[in-house]
């Protein structure tokens, strides 16, 4: 049989590779996937550096990684949308089918949510993984299985900006040009925003968001943020300010200049997870009537479309692709990320074969 070889987290900053039981099916209706590519997700380098994020603690060793794309090795008996063969994106949280949100169908907010490398689980940087076959999603023929790993921060944006309602001809901002801001201001773009500015406080990072999705940049500016916001609305000739306004930073100063952005009767959605709490300009969101939302990894739909995004060629996600490593290179690649270095780098699954010349 195929290696099983895991990618585990024992400690901060101690990583191993292991060995482990290639894992069973656990009902008739799941399907074991080979994991061919895995992106990195900046909260699997947070668990690394940190061992946690807010209450959740690695306190056993962890598997790392939920970004996957694999290949179908074996399906359920009740399993009748797979085979086989099919390559697929992993949908890495699984919830419990059974609670208020899940019958409202706001899944991703189920109490009991079983989510891939958020501890105590384990997660998909692996030789093999057990999933619901509804979970997984066929790749059609066009769409690559490296692109398949892109589904999953593609899907974050996909549901973010649904929450903000985006509709044909709008202004979106959207603070922050890393992968989760890159995808949101493509997911504009594809829902018929005719303006979309990307705010952020690394020039580089603006000129790749303008060749990818943005029709504006502004580099942030360690000023107030209402004269940020000030500039933003001067320079993209916003006029009495953006449709929506998401938040993809995590970040106080951006997350502030963004309710002096937004017009009155305006939209906000906070995509970003920075600190837990920070000051908020409660008076500007409560004169100006603006709708606020947060937005939660990804609900009912949002695969899909995502998946339908790339078919269509709406959405390059191989553009955020910056290189593949081999499986036992992915400590390197977690560095690279933490770095900076790069927008997205893959983890080839330990069965797959990557070229090294490129
Ligand atoms: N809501 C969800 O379900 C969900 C899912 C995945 C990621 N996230 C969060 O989304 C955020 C973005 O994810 P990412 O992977 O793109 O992270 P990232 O760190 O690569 O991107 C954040 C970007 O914000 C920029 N930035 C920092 N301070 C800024 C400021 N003051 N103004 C403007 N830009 C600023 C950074 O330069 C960086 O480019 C993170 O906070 C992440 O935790 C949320
Ligand atoms: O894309 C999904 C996100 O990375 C996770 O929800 C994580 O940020 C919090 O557990």
């Amino acid at each position: 049989m195929a290696s099983n070889l895991s990618f585990v987290l024992n400690k901060p900053n101690d990583v191993t590779f292991e060995e482990r039981p290639v894992p069973k099916l656990q009902s008739p209706h799941d399907v074991l996937v080979a994991v061919n590519y895995t992106g990195i997700c900046g909260s699997d380098v947070h668990y690394w550096q940190h061992g946690a994020i807010g209450h959740f603690v690695v306190k056993d060793p962890m598997v790392l990684g939920h970004e996957s794309a694999g290949t179908v090795v074996e399906v359920g008996a009740a399993v009748t949308t797979l085979r086989p063969g099919d390559r697929v994106a992993l949908e890495p949280g699984y919830p419990c089918r059974r609670c208020a949100n899940c019958l409202a169908g706001r899944y991703n907010l189920c109490p009991d949510m079983v989510f891939a490398a958020t501890p105590p689980i384990d997660g998909t940087l692996t030789g093999f993984w057990v999933a619901p076959a509804d979970f997984c999603y066929r790749l059609p023929d066009g769409v690559s299985l490296q692109e398949g790993a892109l589904i999953e921060p593609l899907a974050v944006a996909v549901h973010i900006v649904r929450q903000a309602r985006v509709q044909p001809g709008q202004s979106v901002v959207v603070m922050g040009a890393g992968p989760v801001g890159l995808l949101c201001a493509a997911v504009a773009r594809a829902f018929g925003a005719s303006k979309v500015v990307s705010v952020d406080i690394v020039q580089s990072k603006l000129d790749f968001a303008r060749s990818f999705a943005a029709t504006h940049t502004y580099l942030s500016q360690r000023v107030p943020a209402e004269e940020n916001a000030r500039r933003i609305v001067a320079e993209a000739e916003l006029g009495a300010g953006a449709d929506a306004v998401i938040d993809a930073s995590g970040a106080e100063p951006s997350i502030q200049a963004s309710l002096h952005v937004v017009k009155v009767g305006g939209t906000y959605v906070q995509g970003g997870m920075g600190k837990a709490d920070i000051n908020f300009p409660i008076m500007a969101l409560c004169l100006k009537e603006v709708t606020a939302r947060g937005s939660f990894r990804y609900g009912s739909g949002d695969y899909k479309l995502a998946i339908e995004l790339v078919a269509t060629g709406k959405i390059d996600v191989k553009r955020l692709i910056n290189g593949v490593v081999a499986f036992k290179d992915a400590e390197e690649a977690f560095k690279k990320v933490k770095e900076g270095q790069v927008i997205k780098i893959l983890i080839a699954g330990p069965n797959e074969k990557v070229d090294q010349s490129s």
